[in-house]
């Protein structure tokens, strides 16, 4: 398991690149403030080119006991509980996940729900599965920039097969969201 510990600055640079995938996305800077801040993003990435690494060294993903796990693609769960069989915490939704109207982008919430229900899939001893298919029921609209709460857990084993469930409540309480994955375990040599 990669620590975390040993790479603060990296899981702080993950941070700061979700801050600015909100901000920008919910800017509409003059052109010239658009041209310094592109200017700054061109210069991260030559600072950062060469020190690409393999899949087997990346961090990004893999430094698990963060919320988000150093990885800015999925949105972030911050854990307030969990077990090898379930997790409840809480998911804000940033600018970045817009949609419409206040609503997250409905593509958002499968790539959560893929992330979360993955990891609980291959928890708990029970090793590598992958997505067969992701069922997400959408409720009622999911709010950005709101507190909302989230539960999942394994429903069931049946051989390779893991089923998990998730959903979202909003602040009011109401359910927004509810989803079904079914994980399966893969073979070995499987990819
Ligand atoms: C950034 C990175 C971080 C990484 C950190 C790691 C954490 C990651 C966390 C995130 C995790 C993200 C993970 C990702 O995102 S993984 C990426 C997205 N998923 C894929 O790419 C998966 C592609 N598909 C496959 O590889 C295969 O089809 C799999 C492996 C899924 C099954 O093919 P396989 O040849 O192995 O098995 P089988 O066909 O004999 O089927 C076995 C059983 O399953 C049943 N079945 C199969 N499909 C379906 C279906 N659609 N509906 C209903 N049932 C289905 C089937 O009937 C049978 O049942 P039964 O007859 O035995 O009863």
């Amino acid at each position: 398991m990669k620590s975390a510990a040993e790479h603060r600055e990296f899981v702080d640079l993950v941070e700061a690149l979700r801050a600015a995938q909100d901000t920008i996305t919910g800017a509409s800077p003059p052109e010239d403030v658009a041209r310094k801040a592109r200017e700054g993003l061109e210069e991260v990435t030559r600072l950062l080119a060469p020190f690409t690494v393999s899949e087997a060294e990346q961090l990004a993903g893999y430094l698990i006991t963060e919320p988000g796990h150093a990885q800015a693609l999925a949105p972030v769960l911050h854990v307030d509980e969990s077990s090898t069989e379930h997790v409840r915490g809480r998911l804000v939704l940033g600018r970045y996940y817009l949609g419409g109207n206040g609503a997250a982008h409905g593509g958002s919430i499968p790539l959560f729900f893929d992330d979360v229900l993955g990891r609980l899939a291959n928890d708990g001893g029970r090793g590598t599965s992958r997505t067969a298919y992701l069922h997400v029921n959408y409720r009622k609209i999911t709010p950005v920039g709101q507190e909302l709460r989230v539960e999942a857990h394994v429903d069931r084993v049946e051989g390779r097969k893991r089923f998990v469930v998730g959903t979202i409540h909003d602040p009011e309480g109401d359910l927004t969201v509810d989803a079904e994955g079914l994980f399966v375990a893969l073979r070995p040599g499987q990819p």
